[in-house]
């Protein structure tokens, strides 16, 4: 695994970007690529989508939407152990996001004066799940609940088919688990572009949310406008802090844990002792070769895997703050004390003994988290992406006309008459 010896000096967002291969590329293949998807699909709708999922999943489909036998079928197929981990976790993600919910407030500021903001639900969202080997049927549970918890009305769920043109039967549990009835078999930015666009069998929705992988995300990227999404949800990352107290098995194993998703997974160590460093480095080269998916992992350490030494525990949180990762495992003694210094991070998990997937399955809070350095501006996917507010604002006569001129010299200052003239006709005879 590449290592690289950084001092407090070097420690500069220019830098960073560099070597983690973050900067801009104006001949961006992939997005000409989605960009090109998007407009198709705008313009041929469901044919457009049967055809890139012959392309790029290897599957004819005869029918886009999935039935409600289909669903029943898959939940009465699963092993009732893991429906009651599905529900058990369904607990623990509902309790967590319970927790978000905003209310709608309105209070008299002054005599006569009544402000507010009305919280109401987004009408109708889109929610993508990963296709992935086996399917994420975590990233059901992730992506519904906050909704329903949010008491958005319609809810649609993209994914892709597998090889036999159906969506794997895990997800269907999940979703009939967190009462999702609205599903569709298709994926990429095709599906995403169906859900913000509209075609014939699947109507558009006003928000798309979920992780995917890059094609999926600069697709988000570049429908927004025409609806919301939630945020860059893309290739997983994991950036992990430790020091010679930290066992270098559990490090590695945390970061193949990331390792594992995807090519472009990314999977980073900070820490002050070179000797952890290449013990976390052979236990990588070690445990990598007993895992199933190694060929995916090892070109996502390849591409993505860093080990970065630093000179103190403070450079390496601020070389953390800068790359802002999408979850972020403090393993160093009195792991809370760091908490105030952390600036950016998806997801922060404190201590030996939380690896990060037990956030991914089920502690309770959301898995979709930012990535690529946008925890420096988004946040976990929650029930506050699925509500929208109003302000509301109501004025006495009285109360209106003890700031009549202010609003009246508001206007003339700006042009306005007309605006102007709603408080003149109010008090002032016509
Ligand atoms: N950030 C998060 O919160 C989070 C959570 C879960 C998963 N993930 C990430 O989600 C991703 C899942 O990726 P995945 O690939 O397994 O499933 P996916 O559903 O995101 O992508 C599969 C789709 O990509 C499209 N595609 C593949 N190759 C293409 C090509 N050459 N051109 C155009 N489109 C193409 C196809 O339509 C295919 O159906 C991983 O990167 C994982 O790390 C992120
Ligand atoms: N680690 C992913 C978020 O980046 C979520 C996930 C789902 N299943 C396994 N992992
Ligand atoms: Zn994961």
């Amino acid at each position: 695994m590449n290592k690289y010896f950084l001092k407090k000096q070097d420690l500069i967002q220019s830098n960073i970007d560099k070597i983690l291969n973050r900067v801009e590329d104006e001949n961006n293949k992939v997005e000409i690529a989605v960009k090109d998807i998007i407009e198709r699909v705008k313009k041929d709708g469901d044919a457009a989508l049967i055809s890139y999922t012959k392309e790029f999943d290897k599957v004819e489909l005869s029918q886009l939407k999935v039935t409600d036998e289909e669903i029943e079928e898959a939940f009465k197929q699963t092993e009732p152990g893991f429906i009651r981990v599905l529900e058990e976790a369904k607990g623990n993600i509902i309790e967590f996001h319970k927790c978000q919910v905003q209310e709608t407030w309105k209070k008299e500021f002054s005599s006569g004066v009544v402000l507010g903001q009305k919280v109401t639900p987004i009408p109708r969202v889109g929610l993508y799940v990963p296709g992935g080997k086996g399917g994420y049927p975590s990233t059901v549970l992730m992506d519904a609940i906050p909704a329903m918890v949010a008491g958005v009305d319609s809810i649609a769920l993209i994914t892709p088919p597998n090889s036999e043109g159906k969506v794997n039967s895990d997800i269907l549990a999940a979703a009939r688990v967190a009462g999702i009835t609205e599903i569709y078999k298709v994926g990429g930015a095709q599906g995403i572009a169906a859900l913000a666009y509209g075609t014939e069998t699947i109507p558009a929705v006003n928000k798309i949310v979920g992780p995917g992988n890059i094609f999926v995300a600069t697709a988000k990227k570049l429908v927004f406008g025409k609806v919301d999404i939630d945020m860059i949800a893309g290739p997983s990352e994991i950036c992990i802090i430790a020091n010679s107290s930290n066992n270098p098995v559990f490090i590695a194993a945390d970061m193949l844990s990331q390792a594992e998703h995807d090519e472009m997974a990314s999977s980073f160590l900070i820490t002050t002792d070179e000797s952890l460093a290449d013990k976390v480095s052979l236990e990588v080269e070690r445990q990598l070769e007993l895992l199933p998916r190694k060929e995916i992992i090892k070109k996502s350490i390849q591409n993505n895997g860093k080990i970065f030494v630093v000179e103190t525990l403070e450079d390496a949180i601020e070389l953390s703050n800068i790359i802002a990762p999408e979850h972020l495992e403090i393993m160093v003694e009195e792991p809370f004390h760091y908490l105030d210094f952390i600036k950016n991070a998806g997801a922060i998990f404190l201590g030996e003994y939380t690896p990060e997937p037990v956030g991914d399955y089920f502690a309770g809070p959301n898995h979709t988290l930012p990535t690529s350095g946008t925890s420096k501006f988004s946040s976990p996917l929650g029930v506050y992406d699925f509500v929208k507010k109003s302000s509301i604002i109501f004025y006495e006569k009285k109360s209106l006309e003890n700031i009549k001129d202010q609003v009246i010299q508001f206007a003339q200052r700006e042009g306005f008459d007309a605006h102007g003239n709603t408080i003149k006709v109010r008090f002032e005879e016509n």
